[in-house]
């Protein structure tokens, strides 16, 4: 465990996004500050981001995951706060200049939750049963080995997802375990899936800490030190640099997974076609400590599979969407709105 920073800022204020998930990780983080530098009155300041405010579209086509951290980010540049908590998941691949992840903590659950009223599992469902998500990897992963399913859009913070199950508006939904058990709702887990079914995107179940560049030498990189998770780290280092090979956007259905266990890392990745006929997949075994190099192999041997071209047809799939969309539009089709 790495040492304690000797001199403390007197205050810290902790940015983050107002859903119950995300005050309860920045809660999370702040008692755990607060066991370390007891003597620091450490605040925690809740703003709404767009990715809060837009709901009516999936992210994929709105920006995607800058969405959710660039009003935190905003905030610590002007000195309104110093650190924010985020889901590691919802996080973007390059940051901007100028900011730096501090800490990573130690993981949850990184499975995909099947949650449902009526069902048990995804095998129970019958044919044309609707199912929630709104992510790609999870809607190519039900798609291809449930073809009988349909898949509808789901947007919105967790209660608002479990909102829209329990009206009757899908037989069953998909969300990531780790939510669900912060939330104190394991019990609204009816299965979870296993990661070979269905991989976990690259940073479920983590949460992380990211901090801004400042000029008067408060070391908060020191002081968040402690609670940075090593095993934790190096396993999303290599999950996050799969995905940065491959653009980073969550417009694309990818997975990437990885586990360490004494010192070895196995790291699992899938890139897919939405609608699931096209996949590749790759897998890699070794030193954790060089958890880059390992994303990148394993990128690679997605590449040998033309990772290239199914991603490519997805992004064209998605352009030709959105030409549709605005064609209709024009025409005086009916409006989305
Ligand atoms: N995309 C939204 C999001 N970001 C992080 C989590 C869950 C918690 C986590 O993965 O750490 C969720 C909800 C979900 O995917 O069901």
């Amino acid at each position: 465990m790495s040492e304690l920073l000797q001199n403390p800022p007197s205050t810290l204020v902790i940015a983050s996004r107002e859903s119950r998930l995300a005050m309860w990780q920045a809660e999370h983080v702040r008692a755990r500050l607060t066991l370390l530098y007891p003597q620091c009155d450490i605040k925690i300041v809740g703003m709404s981001t767009k990715g809060d405010q837009i709901l009516d579209r999936t992210l994929s086509k709105v920006g995607g995951k800058g969405l959710f951290v660039k009003e935190l980010e905003v905030a610590m540049a002007e000195g309104r706060a110093d650190l924010a908590v985020h889901s590691l998941k919802d996080v973007p691949m390059e940051l901007p200049e100028g900011f730096a992840l501090a800490a990573v903590l130690e993981r949850e659950d990184p499975r995909d939750a099947f949650v449902s009223n009526d069902y048990a599992s995804l095998d129970e469902l019958p044919a044309g049963a609707v199912v929630g998500t709104s992510s790609l990897r999870r809607q190519s992963l039900i798609a291809a080995r449930y073809p009988q399913l349909v898949i509808k859009p789901l947007r919105g913070n967790l209660d608002t997802r479990l909102g829209k199950l329990d009206r009757g508006d899908y037989a069953a939904i998909i969300l990531a375990a780790a939510g669900l058990k912060r939330l104190g709702l394991p019990e609204r887990i009816r299965a979870l899936l296993d990661p070979a079914d269905s991989l976990p995107a690259a940073g479920q179940g983590a949460m992380a800490i990211e901090i801004a560049e400042r000029n008067d030498g408060i070391d908060l990189m020191a002081l968040l030190a402690p609670l940075n998770h090593e095993a934790t780290a190096q396993a999303v280092t290599a999950e996050r640099k799969v995905s940065k090979v491959f653009g980073g956007s969550c417009q694309v259905p990818l997975a990437a997974y990885a586990t360490v266990a004494d010192g070895q890392m196995h790291l699992r990745a899938m890139v897919a076609t939405p609608d699931g006929v096209r996949m590749a997949s790759a897998e890699v075994r070794g030193a954790a400590a060089d958890p880059e190099a390992l994303g990148e192999q394993v990128a690679a041997l997605l590449c040998e599979q033309d990772a290239v071209g199914i991603l490519s047809s997805c992004l064209s799939e998605a352009a030709q969407s959105e030409a549709d969309a605005r064609s209709a539009t024009l025409a005086g089709g009916p409006s989305g709105a």
